[in-house]
């Protein structure tokens, strides 16, 4: 199989009709392959979010395919879409939303066993996870228990705690000091080589940005390569 995890081919996205009709992506195509980490620097209001609703299958494009580990998703029932989104998409935002009366590890913990695994070999992911991620040893704090680098990087565990094939970033550092968000982007970079994923994050940070593998913005509606 190819390791093109995430693939967009021709993809149009707008909001509204006539007079006050936004267009946001036109014709955009991007791929992402396995291990890759794609950063996304692009002006507010350019349509960061709109694309990464797409790849997470959030939001469905007007025109055009989003693929998902070879999954074309296009014509999937809004069930179908769901499936695969919890089968294969991992979301970080910039507020961690993390469940405030559970611990960190609980929290790493309650997707996989809303997925279906058993206590036992969530709690062995999860502490690998956090451990991964540099936090294991706050595993019994509650959020608010945790610095806010600290609930940042729970919550990269909990996007990743089933084994996500795409990882997907909405400013996942835009909340904290720089820094605490190299220390962040870095257990993100990390654990996205030790598991392979396919990752595109948004942020405005240009140090971290160069850091990726990759830069891409939002031109006239495509998706181009960037250099900063
Ligand atoms: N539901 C909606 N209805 C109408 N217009 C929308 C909707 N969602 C987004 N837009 C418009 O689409 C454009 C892209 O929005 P988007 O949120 O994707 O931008 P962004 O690059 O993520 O911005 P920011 O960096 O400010 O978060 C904007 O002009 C926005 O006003």
């Amino acid at each position: 199989m190819s390791n093109s995890y995430l693939r967009l081919s021709g993809v149009h996205r707008h909001y509204g009709e006539g007079a006050t009709k936004v267009r946001v992506l036109d014709q955009a195509d991007l791929v992402v392959e396995s291990g890759e980490l794609v950063a996304l620097v692009a002006p507010s209001g350019a349509g960061k979010s709109t694309l990464l609703h797409l790849c997470g299958l959030l939001e469905s494009p007007q025109e055009g395919e989003v693929e998902i580990v070879g999954n074309k998703t296009s014509k999937l029932s809004d069930r179908g879409r769901t499936q695969l989104r919890r089968n294969t998409v991992g979301y970080v935002y910039q507020f961690h939303h993390l469940l405030p009366e559970f611990t960190a590890l609980e929290n790493v913990t309650m997707p996989q066993l809303i997925a279906g695994k058993s206590p036992a070999e969530a709690n062995v992911r999860a502490m690998e996870l956090l451990d991964i991620l540099g936090v294991a040893p706050r595993a019994t704090h509650r959020p608010a228990e945790l610095s806010g680098g600290e609930q940042q990087r729970v919550a990269i565990a909990r996007a990743a705690a089933n084994h996500p094939r795409v990882i997907l970033a909405d400013e996942p550092t835009g909340n904290l000091d720089p820094g605490t968000s190299d220390l962040v982007f870095a257990a993100l970079q990390g654990l996205i080589r030790t598991e392979g994923a396919a990752a595109l994050i948004a942020t405005h940070n240009h140090d971290l940005a160069k850091r990726a593998d990759r830069i891409v913005t939002i031109k006239d509606g495509k998706v181009v390569p960037h250099s900063l």
